[in-house]
């Protein structure tokens, strides 16, 4: 089974357009559950442009799927994690002022770094998942630093899915074969859609996760919350 992950950052930046609490992202989390979502997402950044560290806390108690926290490993993430224990820390490259996520780590140059962080929140009991390229060679060093999981890095997969899906697909198909040959469970996440998610899912139906955000909460302006919901479900199951 895939896990649909639903990244609510896009909901906190709808309310802090105005400064006030609407749409307040505590119910939604709670409304995307109740509506099927099998986890709730949150990539706080150091501007806080979106969710916020103190939404973060105040998810803990709310969250009743899989809570994942993605970002980089800086200190201030680091005692979030330590606060808020969630199910899974996913971490991310991105540097401070980066507009998304825009690539993964690069496991080997960044080993030392990596290895102490990813022994200490999983000794918190917190599931590590690193965000790669779809690259065999970063997926074996994800699984030399003892990750739980890799997410693989799926703007490209999308951005070609249009062109020729076959040829997109490859890199991920394969990346997630030696993933699995080294006992790494396989997430996936970024730009994902209505119209690329299944074929994705069908090439790889090992998937664990999926996060996605941008797209959905754009679907969901349209379709309703609920029924996006829904939608994106059935693509994965
Ligand atoms: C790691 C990843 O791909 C996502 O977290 C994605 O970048 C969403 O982050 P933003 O909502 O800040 O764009
Ligand atoms: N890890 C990817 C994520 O949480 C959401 O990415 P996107 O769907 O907003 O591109």
């Amino acid at each position: 089974m895939t896990r649909l992950s639903v990244n609510i950052n896009k909901i906190a930046t709808l309310r802090n357009a105005r400064g006030g609490n609407n749409p307040d992202v505590i119910k939604a989390a709670q409304d995307c559950e109740n509506f099927g979502a099998e986890g709730i997402t949150v990539h706080p950044r150091p501007d806080e442009r979106h969710i916020r560290y103190a939404d973060v806390i105040a998810l803990k108690d709310v969250v009743k799927t899989e809570f994942n926290i993605e970002g980089y490993p800086d200190l201030r993430y680091l005692k979030l994690i330590r606060e808020v224990r969630p199910a899974q820390a996913t971490l991310v490259p991105d540097a401070p002022d980066a507009i998304t996520s825009n690539a993964g780590w690069d496991t080997l140059r960044h080993a030392a770094l990596l290895k102490d962080v990813v022994d200490e929140i999983r000794s918190l009991g917190v599931r590590v998942s690193l965000f790669v390229d779809p690259s065999p060679r970063m997926v074996e060093g994800a699984a030399k630093l003892k990750a739980d999981r890799i997410e693989l890095y799926t703007e490209p997969y999308a951005r070609e899915y249009h062109v020729n899906r076959d040829v997109a697909v490859k890199p991920y198909i394969e990346s997630a074969r030696v993933a699995t040959s080294l006992g790494l469970a396989v997430n996936a996440g970024h730009d994902l859609d209505l119209d690329n998610l299944k074929f994705l899912k069908s090439n790889i139906p090992d998937l664990a996760e999926v996060s996605i955000g941008h797209a959905l909460i754009c679907d969901a302006l349209y379709l309703g919350l609920e029924n996006t919901i829904q939608l994106y479900l059935k693509q994965l199951h």
